[in-house]
């Protein structure tokens, strides 16, 4: 049976699983993938490498229209560029992750960041047959018209400890410095003026704290499979 193409949007604060769940959706169900917050570091590692200083709200507004960004949607290789250069691994960086909240408060950033999003959404979407979007403004702001909103969470401590497990040699850090660290970033991007973290009113939320990533990969699945209409 033919079904429309779905939209599925998945926002939440650092570390509730947006990333992991959202590719494993995407690939169970053939779906592109985007994930927006590699697009907001992938604009700060520009600011950084180009010397913009990212604490100056008016210099990186007038810089923000020069890189060029391209996602690949892939949910099995994401990619992301920046004038062609590979930047996957540096914008996972520290320097990136302390300096991509204040980036992405600028109005100009997300004007310009969402206007990509919005395009990149709809052509991978009639491609693919859909598509999973990961952020923290998607259900509220970048797609408030999409079929599948979903808001995750989870505790700090939970969170704090999976982070924790996946970092290494020099950038492993206490837990209770990573759950600082969190905390930090989720204050800033859900006190920003300009499209704050926050959940859509018609999401539906999943605290995933006591939730395997299979059990999270499952729920979600489950609703999107509920929303998917036949072509008429
Ligand atoms: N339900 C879960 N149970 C245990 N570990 C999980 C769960 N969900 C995700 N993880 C692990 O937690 C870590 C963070 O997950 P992920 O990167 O998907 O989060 P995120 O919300 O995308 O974070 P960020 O917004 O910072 O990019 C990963 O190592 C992932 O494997
Ligand atoms: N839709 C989005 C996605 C991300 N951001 C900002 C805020 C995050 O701290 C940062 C990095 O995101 P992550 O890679 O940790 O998911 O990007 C945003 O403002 N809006």
């Amino acid at each position: 049976m033919a079904v429309t193409p779905v939209i599925v949007a998945i926002d939440g604060p650092s570390g509730t699983g947006k990333s992991s769940t959202s590719k494993a959706v995407a690939a169970r169900l053939g779906l592109g993938y985007l994930d927006t917050g590699a697009q907001y570091r992938a604009m700060t590692w520009w600011m950084l490498a180009n010397g913009v200083d990212v604490a100056d709200a008016a210099a990186v507004a007038a810089a923000c229209a020069k890189p060029s960004i391209v996602s690949g949607t892939d949910p099995l290789a994401p990619t992301i560029t920046v004038d062609g250069t590979d930047v996957a691994g540096p914008i996972r960086g520290r320097e990136v992750t302390s300096a991509v909240s204040a980036v992405s408060a600028v109005p100009e950033v997300r004007a310009r960041i969402t206007e990509l999003q919005r395009s990149l959404a709809s052509e991978t979407a009639a491609a693919a047959g859909g598509i999973v979007v990961e952020g923290r403004d998607i259900g509220t702001t970048v797609l408030p018209a999409a079929d599948v909103k979903i808001f995750l969470t989870a505790s700090p401590e939970a969170r704090a400890a999976r982070r924790s497990a996946e970092l290494s040699g020099a950038d492993a850090a206490g837990l209770a410095a990573t759950r600082e660290a969190l905390l930090k970033r989720d204050a800033a991007d859900s006190g920003r003026t300009a499209s704050p973290l926050a959940k859509a009113a018609d999401a539906t939320e999943v605290d995933t704290t006591e939730l395997t990533l299979e059990q999270v990969i499952e729920c979600v699945v489950t609703l999107v499979e509920a929303a998917r209409r036949p072509v008429r």
